[in-house]
């Protein structure tokens, strides 16, 4: 939820956890998108004036990270012709501010039940589609035969995790757990514990004992991703357990053995990080004996059609043949520059795949922001007939086609409906 006024974000946060919802709120555009990033929503409601941005600044920056999830705008009465332009654009709809927040929370629950019987599972992809990538592959063929760590580099979305997938299914411990660890993500208090689980009783709240990553991990591989994030004091203690292999769970009098291998990862400048004494330098030297280097996806477009083919694929819902991509799709989608890499790849044919309206994907379906800009701006009057003809059109949708319903619906006269609808057509 992205919503300014502390008063009203308050009120429907506390509402929607009341729903049983887990609703992440971000006050600004920037908050919106730094949250987008670190993980998909199921469903986005966003206020349509920020304090940094509007909503259609909210609209464009979100695409490279939305994927399917729909995106529900609020608007005061002021801005509604913005609101039809992000739905015409692509947004799934609009609410009137103020709007009840029962009729918020029943379009979310709509949506959520539609999203789930549709969704996907994902299995391990072919890695390499690309003479670069084939090298990658060649190394990590290589690291998975040593038992040394690698640190994986690249920008977001350039499939740091999935290399880390591969390097672990072609070592040895392919049999063993692989499991994957976002450092950042894990709150400040929780670490040591989540790190190296704790026993019965080891603090207050520790009713059971609880394993840690590094015993889940066993002989298999424990990956760190966004391993810059990494509060300082666990990188201290990490460090030790790369030395000694030994780590010791909170509340316990004993070492336990770790006999697995670390596979790091980060998108973040380490170099920058260490000048600035944010991340050790031992254990930096210690991670990266094989740093391997992930190309950004525009470093690599050989593989965005057939990435594309493949996302187009895994999209297909029954016995739906896959979606096909028009020449101009195909040209935009090569022309893009990809600051989310594959992730923004797979997320925006996912998107475009549940909402589009035709067999064939037309470049706008794939970057829903190029229609804010064809949609033509003309004058106030000119916007304002569109935003009531767009209304207007709604309500008889809604209505199933009955007038007099749309009209008392709109509050306001069955004349009067005609009229504007014959003034917004002519
Ligand atoms: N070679 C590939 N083939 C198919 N899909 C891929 C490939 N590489 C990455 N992906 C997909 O792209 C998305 C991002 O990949 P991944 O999570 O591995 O990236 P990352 O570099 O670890 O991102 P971050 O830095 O944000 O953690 C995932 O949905 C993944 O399945």
């Amino acid at each position: 939820m992205v919503e300014d006024d502390t008063i009203l974000g308050g009120a429907i946060v506390q509402r929607l956890k009341l729903e049983g919802l887990a609703p992440v709120w971000a006050q600004t555009c920037a908050e919106a998108i730094a949250a987008l990033k670190r993980s998909q929503p199921d469903y986005m409601l966003s206020d349509i004036v920020l304090p940094d941005g509007s909503g259609e600044d909210v609209f464009r920056k979100a695409q490279p990270w939305l994927g399917d999830t729909p995106i529900l705008f609020a608007t005061a009465f002021g801005e509604i012709d913005q609101a039809v332009r992000l739905v015409k654009a692509g947004a799934e709809d609009y609410l009137t501010k103020p709007y009840d927040v029962d009729e918020l929370v029943g379009r979310i629950r709509q949506s959520l039940s539609r999203r789930s019987a549709s969704s996907a599972s994902a299995a391990m992809p072919e890695f390499a589609l690309s003479p670069a990538m084939e090298a990658i592959a060649e190394q990590l063929r290589r690291a998975a035969a040593t038992e040394l760590p690698v640190l994986l580099t690249g920008e977001t979305g350039v499939g740091k995790e999935v290399a880390a997938r591969y390097l672990h299914a072609s070592s040895p411990r392919a049999g063993s757990p692989f499991v994957a660890v976002n450092c950042g993500a894990i709150p400040h208090e929780l670490l040591e514990s989540q790190f190296f689980g704790h026993e019965r009783g080891a603090f207050t709240g520790a009713a059971q004992a609880h394993v840690g990553f590094f015993e889940e991990a066993a002989d298999g591989t424990l990956f760190l991703d966004e391993i810059g994030e990494l509060d300082t004091r666990l990188q201290t203690t990490l460090l030790r357990v790369l030395e000694n292999g030994s780590y010791r769970p909170v509340g316990s009098r004993n070492d336990r053995t770790f006999g697995g291998r670390i596979v790091a990862a980060t998108n973040a400048d380490l170099g920058q990080l260490r000048a600035e004494k944010r991340f050790r330098d031992d254990l930096y030297f210690r991670l990266s004996v094989i740093e391997i280097v992930l190309p950004p996806l525009r470093q690599r477009r050989e593989e965005i059609e057939p990435l594309s083919r493949r996302f187009l694929k895994e999209s297909s819902t029954g016995n739906r043949p896959a979606l096909k991509l028009s020449g101009d799709s195909l040209q935009a989608l090569l022309r893009h520059d990809w600051p989310g890499n594959i992730r923004e790849l797979r997320n925006r044919l996912q998107r475009a795949s549940v909402f589009a309206k035709s067999d064939i994907l037309e470049a706008d379906d794939i970057f829903p922001e190029m229609r804010l800009e064809t949609l033509e701006d003309g004058t106030l009057g000119d916007a304002r007939d569109r935003a009531e003809a767009d209304r207007i059109e709604r309500a008889l949708i809604a209505s199933k086609g009955r007038v007099g319903e749309a009209a008392k619906q709109l509050g306001i006269s069955r004349t009067t409906l005609w009229k504007r609808r014959g003034r917004s057509r002519s």
